[in-house]
């Protein structure tokens, strides 16, 4: 154990509602026994009722995520609301988005409890109907997928967190920077996960028709003009020994989400070279395609790459679905 860590745990002991709400996260999400776990969870508890607004966020976080249980959305806003009262800006935030999706500036009731009753689950987590682009491989768009509210807070979170994109092959656990991929983007730990998050994962899961626990770890792409991602297979290749192993832990990448979050630049189409084929969403629209066969084998004509903006920059949120559990 580090000495600050050292530090964080005794001053969580002697009751300090910040240290505790900061060991008990720590507690969640580097824990790997069911025990350290439900300390952490503890933590947390105590923390939030001793008035600390980020504890009480993180417990709405596991609820809505599933991470330690049933999903459960209306405990989740519960505590969003909690942690809104204790004036913690992030909660403070989302609450709004959450209540007023079309408007959320112009929102402006300030009892926590009103804005919290004000939210319509059941409505956010609705998906609008699918429109079919391509049946082999299968493509399908969801036009309005996410409000533009959605969009931007998840711009303005991967704004300052994005850089140069890496390439991954399941043998090197940092990548490698290449020409194949010249734009930057940014993942999302368990540890910054928020709901606006949760929620779109939740609704990417609902249109696969898989658990929550189905989502890699989601990822904004930004692209400037001239960069690009070039054609490549999103899909495993089961004849590859490392992704083999990787595939049977979490199972294939049985699909994958884009959801445009803005549209004013040219160009950065998602081109599928194969097909002779290219498509682009309205901000808030998803483009969603199966890398696998109706038989369940990875589709070589899934190849698809990110053009190059030729005006404006892109911003993307890009979403893997496998077709087991993933650890968020
Ligand atoms: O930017 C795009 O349109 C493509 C992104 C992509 O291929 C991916 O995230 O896997
Ligand atoms: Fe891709």
């Amino acid at each position: 154990m580090t000495s600050d860590l050292k530090a964080l745990q005794s001053a969580a002991d002697t009751g300090d509602a910040n240290a505790m709400a900061k060991y008990g996260k720590h507690l969640i999400s580097e824990s790997k026994t069911a025990e350290s776990g439900q300390k952490g969870q503890l933590l947390l508890q105590k923390a939030a009722q001793a008035g600390n607004g980020e504890a009480a966020e993180f417990i709405a976080i596991m609820l809505a995520s599933g991470m330690a249980g049933q999903q459960d959305w209306n405990m989740a806003l519960d505590y969003l609301a909690h942690a809104a009262s204790m004036n913690w800006a992030p909660a403070v935030g989302q609450l709004k988005l959450f209540a007023s999706p079309e408007n959320p500036q112009a929102f402006d009731k300030s009892d926590w409890r009103e804005v919290r009753d004000a939210i319509d689950i059941e409505k956010l987590l609705n998906i609008p109907e699918r429109r079919s682009l391509c049946e082999s491989p299968r493509i399908r768009q969801f036009d309005e997928f996410l409000p533009h509210s959605f969009c931007d807070w998840m711009i303005e979170r991967a704004r300052p967190r994005v850089s140069r994109a890496r390439i991954y092959d399941s043998t090197d656990v940092r990548g490698k920077e290449t020409q194949d991929r010249t734009n930057s983007s940014t993942n999302f730990s368990l540890m910054e996960l928020d709901l606006v998050l949760i929620l779109i994962q939740s609704r990417v899961a609902k249109l696969a028709s898989v658990p929550i626990f189905a989502m890699e770890k989601s990822m904004v792409l930004h692209y400037e003009p001239g960069q690009e991602f070039k054609p490549h297979y999103d899909y495993l290749d089961p004849t590859k020994p490392a992704q083999i192993a990787d595939m049977r832990q979490f199972g294939q990448r049985l699909a994958t989400c884009l959801i445009y979050l803005n549209d004013d630049f040219d160009g950065a189409e998602t081109e599928f070279p194969k097909l002779g084929q290219k498509f682009r969403c309205e901000k808030g629209g998803a483009l969603v395609f199966a890398n696998i066969d109706e038989q369940g084998q990875p589709d070589p004509q899934t190849l698809h790459a990110g053009l190059p903006p030729t005006r404006g920059e892109k911003w993307l949120f890009s979403q893997w679905i496998r077709s087991g559990p993933m650890p968020i």
